[in-house]
């Protein structure tokens, strides 16, 4: 049973354990040393060539990330112990300090080891060889509170793995940023941490359940495992929205894991940031897998055949291109090859040999009825005339344009009738919601969409690859120019000729290609940077945080970055908050990764505290999703409560929230959408610091913000607003209510202008 040592008392062994931690310290201090120093030796080596220069770079870049993971691990270096019976104590850490006597045990072992595992999963009933398992809490260098819980008695406890650790940590008030678990993983927890990173990894939790927390521990773990691989390949952590990312985006960091690419669904086409806005029935429109058709049938669209024969000049004759004459060109074009950009060259190489043709025919027939008078360098340099003729140019391009994803979409979307050529069976309706105005703002939907369209259209670098041979061949002649200056140089320093014969020239040491390749820059950006840019990058492994809210077409993109099909998914189908997101995991990802996923599922809930989660789970009943709310392990310190306000609600949302905002810790107003602007004017006359919308940030005071914003989020203080509406407006507006109620660390208030819905009767 676990044994708490209350702050005032101090715990017996606390000057022993300052001892302990004050030596890891020491041993900290001396790794980083040694770091900044190596750091600082590599930084002053002469690069005298490329290879130098990329060596140079890699121990750079090598020991500033240990660095960067050593001062890390600063803050709680020392989690606690575990003592075994049959090897003594073992120290659990934030990273792995080794002893003097490197054949013992470390001094301190990495939370990711094998060995450190029963620090977080021994139970009475299954020690595992463990003992007592102590929970040792630090304030800077300072040990300042110790938990004990003695497992060798074999009596059950509550299930939790350090209950007293858990509940101080749990009870702390939030920052606005999310922080790391390495002290308090529960067992549950350190299962999906620590599984099988083939396939993917399904985590289904209730809100609160720590899916985020486990998901980024997951990261720091894999990373710690398969170190070699992921640094090489990069991982993905995929979260719904910029807001939700800057939540998260320390978390990592404070685990001494700084490569992780982190973005937004709208962020995943390098040198985008899709930010737009659009109603939810249009982003489900776009989120179907059957705008895979779409766009493959508005990509044969702009493949123009005319209705009836098209003239062009050239250099005073009308020549005639007939429809089946571009029909031919198209079916040959399109054999040749299956994306549209790089299948244009045959199509226009086509067109110009039949004008070719019809050219030759009107200047080179015989006006005596004999054959045609010119002979092959006549029709080439012909055939070079039409090709240069910008009439013949404009002509192709009306016929095959060049297309980019961009223009493909925007074309598309703004112009009903190309709409209606790419949707045959689509009902007008459905065909009005893609329609938006030319230059309208990307949306997160646009991004797999956009990125479908370059799978379609490919990318012509004919002209890149010849510029890129261009520079190879002038490095080539550059290097072997070099080398002759060199060679000849040599006999006019050197007087005495056996000497000369001894010295060897650079030419001898190095030939002009390898010079030439040494020439080239070396690319000294970091893994995560390189994947950022690069559209065709594959990642080793991909976390997708809130994954019930990804389209089909999202993850057919998350698919296409991750061919392995290494991935860890954590979300919660009861709070799918888009029409385009999950109902059913297995339906899902079927069409994606057939059966290469699994299921796990997260069960206690460490955010909401009982009572709310009691109001909550009302609400989920009445979704009839079927779905249970999971178990809360803390109670509330106060109990929820509403309001019934009449129409002056908003005047009253900011009289609570002032009240809410002097405790300490973070406070959110969840409204529904449609009132987010009446209310956030209201509090921001009362209350300072005040944001609302998609960068709102609670670290800065409270926020006013939509279930859709919120989720993902917690905040010790939360006002819910107007839930009858929230029910009405959302398109799940009961998971948009189960999501509001669930944001709350410490307290909740509801206001509602009208009647409360029959959902939350308990709080009447
Ligand atoms: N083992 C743990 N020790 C301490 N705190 C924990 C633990 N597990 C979860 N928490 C805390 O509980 C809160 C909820 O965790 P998290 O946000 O990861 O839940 P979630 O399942 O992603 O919730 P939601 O579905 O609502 O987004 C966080 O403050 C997190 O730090």
């Amino acid at each position: 049973m676990p044994t708490t040592q209350p702050e005032l008392v101090p715990h017996p062994e606390i000057a022993a354990e300052q001892q302990y931690v004050q030596e890891l310290y020491g041993r900290l201090d001396a790794a980083r040393n040694l770091a900044a120093q190596r750091l600082k030796q590599a930084i002053s080596w002469p690069a005298v060539d490329p290879q130098a220069l990329q060596e140079r770079d890699a121990t750079v870049r090598f020991q500033t990330e240990r660095v960067t993971a050593l001062d890390a691990a600063e803050a709680g270096l020392c989690v606690g112990r575990i003592d075994r019976t049959e090897d003594g104590p073992l120290y659990i850490g934030r990273i792995g300090l080794a002893a003097d006597d490197a054949g013992g045990d470390p001094a301190l072992v990495d939370w990711r080891a094998p060995a450190a595992r029963p620090f977080y999963t021994a139970t009475p009933v299954q020690p595992l060889g463990v003992d007592r398992r102590r929970h040792i809490r630090t304030r800077g260098r300072t040990v300042v509170r110790l938990d004990d819980e003695v497992l060798a008695d074999g009596v059950a406890g509550s299930g939790l793995t350090g209950e007293a650790a858990l509940l101080d940590a749990l009870d702390t008030a939030r920052t606005g940023r999310m922080t790391d678990i390495v002290r308090t993983i529960q067992a549950e927890q350190d299962r999906i941490i620590r599984a099988d990173d083939r396939g993917v990894l399904v985590v289904q939790g209730g809100p609160g359940t720590g899916k985020t927390a486990v998901a980024l521990h997951r990261a720091a773990y894999l990373l710690y495992t398969h170190r070699e691989r992921l640094a090489r390949r990069g991982l993905l952590v995929v979260g719904p929205t910029p807001t939700f990312l800057r939540y998260i985006a320390d978390v990592l960091p404070s685990l001494g894991e700084t490569g992780v690419l982190l973005a937004g669904l709208g962020q995943l086409r390098p040198g985008l940031d899709a930010r737009g806005t659009e109603s939810a029935e249009a982003a489900a429109v776009k989120g179907g897998l059957g705008m895979i058709e779409v766009l493959a049938a508005a990509v044969a669209d702009r493949q123009v055949v005319p209705d009836r024969p098209v003239e062009v000049t050239v250099d005073g004759f009308a020549l005639r291109l007939r429809p089946i004459d571009v029909r031919r060109a198209q079916n040959t074009a399109r054999k040749a090859d299956r994306l549209h950009n790089l299948a244009r060259a045959v199509f226009a190489r086509r067109i110009v040999d039949t004008l070719t043709k019809r050219y030759t025919e009107r200047i080179g027939a015989d006006v005596r009825g004999g054959g045609n008078l010119l002979d092959r360098e006549d029709v080439a340099s012909l055939r070079k005339e039409v090709a240069a003729e910008p009439a013949v140019r404009l002509l192709i391009d009306d016929l095959w344009p060049v297309l980019t994803p961009e223009r493909l979409l925007g074309e598309l979307f703004a112009d009903p009738a190309r709409i209606a050529a790419a949707t045959p069976d689509w009902s007008d309706a459905d065909r009005a919601l893609l329609h938006r105005p030319r230059g309208a703002a990307w949306t997160p939907a646009d991004v797999p969409l956009l990125e479908e369209a370059e799978e379609l259209l490919g990318f012509d670098d004919s002209a890149q690859r010849a510029r890129a041979e261009r520079d190879r061949r002038r490095r080539l002649a550059e290097a072997q120019e070099t080398l002759d200056v060199l060679h000849g140089s040599r006999s006019v320093d050197l007087e005495d000729e056996h000497l000369e014969a001894e010295v060897l020239s650079a030419g001898d040491l190095i030939d002009a290609e390898q010079l030439a390749e040494r020439q080239q820059t070396v690319d000294s950006r970091t893994t995560a940077e390189r994947a950022a840019a690069d559209r065709t990058w594959t990642f080793g492994h991909v976390v997708v945080d809130e994954a019930q809210e990804l389209s089909p077409m999202a993850w057919r993109l998350l698919v296409r970055r991750c061919p392995t099909r290494s991935m860890t998914a954590v979300g919660d189908l009861a709070q799918t908050g888009t029409l385009a997101g999950a109902s059913r995991w297995e339906e899902t990802l079927r069409p994606h990764v057939g059966d290469a996923w699994r299921l796990e599922e997260l069960t206690v809930n460490y955010r909401t505290p009982a009572e709310i989660m009691a109001v909550a789970a009302d609400v989920l009943a009445a979704g009839g999703t079927g779905a249970t709310a999971p178990r809360s392990v803390r109670p509330a310190t106060e109990d929820p409560w509403a309001e019934l306000t009449g129409p002056g609600v908003a005047v009253r949302v900011a009289e609570v929230t002032a009240g809410l905002a002097q405790h300490e810790g973070t406070t959110a107003v969840i409204v529904p959408a449609s009132r987010v602007a009446e209310v956030a004017a209201a509090v921001s006359e009362r209350v300072s610091g005040v944001s609302s919308g998609p960068a709102a940030d609670s670290s800065l005071g409270p926020v006013v913000i939509t279930p859709a914003e919120a989720k993902g989020l917690e905040f010790d203080s939360v006002l819910v607003v107007d839930p009858q509406r929230m029910l009405d407006e959302g398109v799940r507006g009961h998971n948009d209510l189960y999501v509001a109620l669930t944001r709350a660390t410490q307290r909740l208030g509801v206001l509602s202008p009208g009647e409360l819905p029959e959902e939350l009767s308990r709080l009447a």
